[in-house]
């Protein structure tokens, strides 16, 4: 993650080798390809003085259901992009295992496929987003309905700039989560057949909404991860 206070501007200064050194040890990740084609939106206070924080550049990641592929390609878009992965049903799930007031609801709707209420949800996204210091987010999972979206409007969350949508036919989807083998309650038949009805019902209104105001990109989400993975990069290349 890059810290605030190392001004970009100032990185850009040095020379290049000392720059790729400097995000190496900052980032973690691949800095020679990100600093060569992808930067974007830099994670650093604009005046590198105050450190107030800038809107950050958040992606809303949606598939057509379970299995779609979303986590396994944040975690790629999180190791070249530096971007923070929130994965909504992980919120939902470590409230679960923290003995929270709603862990027993939160539990019992995601064992029969169906949404926790957006109340619930949104706080935890708003808090997870807040809490990090990253200015490149990614939210897996979310809104996966209209009545998430609206709530989360609501509260003042911050607007996606971009949204991805990973598409891929039921039966490969179906058979992804049935092989997943992360010991989830929710990886067996019959939930992910409700889940995929879920879908059908409260996703797709979601998915018009982001196609409408121009935001949405819609992958081919089947073939191997490294051919979606090549379908992904343009999108973040774009945006520099
Ligand atoms: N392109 C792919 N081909 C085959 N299996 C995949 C592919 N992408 C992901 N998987 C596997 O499918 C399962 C579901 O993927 P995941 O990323 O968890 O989907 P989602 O988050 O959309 O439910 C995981 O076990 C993952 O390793
Ligand atoms: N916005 C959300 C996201 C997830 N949930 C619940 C319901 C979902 O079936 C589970 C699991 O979500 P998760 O995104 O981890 O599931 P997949 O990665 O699509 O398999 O969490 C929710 O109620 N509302
Ligand atoms: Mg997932």
């Amino acid at each position: 993650m890059w810290r605030r206070g190392v001004s970009l501007s100032s990185m850009l200064s040095s020379s290049k080798s000392r720059l790729l050194n400097q995000m190496q040890v900052a980032c973690g990740f691949n800095a020679c390809q990100v600093f060569s084609t992808h930067v974007l939106n830099p994670i650093v206070a604009e005046d590198g003085v105050s450190g107030a924080r800038r809107k950050p550049f958040v992606t809303f990641v949606l598939g057509s259901g379970p299995g779609s592929g979303k986590g396994t390609q944040c975690t790629r878009i999180v190791n070249t992009f530096g971007f923070t992965h929130l994965s909504v049903g992980d919120l939902l799930r470590k409230e679960i295992y923290s003995d929270s007031e709603n862990g027993s609801m939160i539990l019992d709707t995601i064992k029969e496929g169906k949404i926790v209420p957006s109340e619930v949800t949104v706080k935890l996204i708003k808090k997870a987003i807040e809490a990090s210091e990253n200015n490149r987010i990614l939210v897996d999972g979310f809104p996966r309905s209209e009545e998430n979206r609206i709530a989360y409007e609501r509260v003042g969350g911050v607007e996606p700039d971009i949204v991805l949508f990973f598409d891929c036919p039921k039966e490969e989807m179906v058979k992804r989560v049935l092989n997943r083998n992360q010991g989830r309650i929710d990886d067996n038949i019959d939930t992910v057949k409700e889940r995929l009805s879920v879908f059908e019902e409260l996703n797709l209104p979601v998915i018009k909404y982001y196609s409408e105001k121009g935001i949405l990109h819609k992958i081919d989400g089947t073939g191997t991860e490294d051919e979606i993975y090549e379908r992904v990069l343009p999108i973040f290349a774009a945006l520099r």
